[in-house]
């Protein structure tokens, strides 16, 4: 599914999809899945940072100085939604190595589907950070509204959410909660089920990253 909303950008790049594909068969070894998600996370880092602040450098070439470009790293924080968010950040930190990184975990009650937070620790200066939110599934939006809401209260420079598969009930959940928050996926998928699982998708990402079913 595509979206005509300028806040919500399908990374439709063959290379993005191909790995996704590959990740959905259920029978991807725990391996494949992990590394193939490492993978689309540096390719999906290349997107999500594509306007980030640079700074002017001067540089000695072999043949001359020179003024050159350089990106800020350090005011880039990540914010990892525990446990899959996890799952993202080395692809994310292979781009980007001089970000910050956060860690917020919550899990989803089975019966409720609601957000149930057991930790939070973000860095130092949020003030002057942008941060970019990383979880591998929005699908009510539960976890991804209760972890902006608290990353909002720091009051960071900007606020980005980075999942790898969503549907419509999430991104709209999302979108109304947090309506200043670009959203960055690889797909939107057709529905949520009775469980709050995402249809087809591809199970439950962080079972599948961690060998835990
Ligand atoms: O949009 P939502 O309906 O909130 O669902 C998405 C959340 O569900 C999964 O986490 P889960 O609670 O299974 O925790 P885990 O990452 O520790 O497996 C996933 O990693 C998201 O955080
Ligand atoms: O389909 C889903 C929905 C929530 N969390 C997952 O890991 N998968
Ligand atoms: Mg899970």
């Amino acid at each position: 599914m595509t979206t005509s909303d300028p806040f919500v950008h399908v990374i439709t790049h063959p290379l993005v999809q191909h790995k996704l594909t590959l990740m959905r068969r259920k029978d991807a070894s725990t391996t494949s899945f992990r590394t193939l998600l490492n993978e689309l996370a540096m390719l999906m880092a290349y997107e999500v940072t594509r306007d980030m602040p640079t700074q002017d450098v001067e540089v000695e070439t072999p043949l001359e100085t020179m003024t050159a470009t350089m990106i800020d790293g350090k005011k880039l924080a990540l914010a990892s939604i525990l446990r899959a968010g996890n799952g993202l950040l080395e692809g994310f930190l292979a781009v980007v190595p001089g970000a910050r990184v956060g860690h917020i975990g919550l899990y989803r009650d089975p019966a409720t589907l609601q957000a149930v937070e057991y930790y939070f620790k973000m860095p130092k200066d949020m003030p002057e950070r942008d941060v970019i939110v990383v979880d591998p599934m929005l699908a009510t939006g539960h976890s991804a509204i209760a972890a902006i809401t608290r990353v909002k209260a720091l009051q960071p420079r900007s606020i980005k959410f980075v999942c790898l598969l969503t549907c419509p009930e999430g991104v709209k959940a999302l979108r109304e909660a947090h309506p200043d928050v670009q959203i960055f996926t690889a797909a939107i998928d057709r529905q949520l089920n009775d469980h709050g699982y995402i249809l087809p998708g591809l199970g439950d990402a962080g079972d599948r990253i961690f060998g835990t079913q």
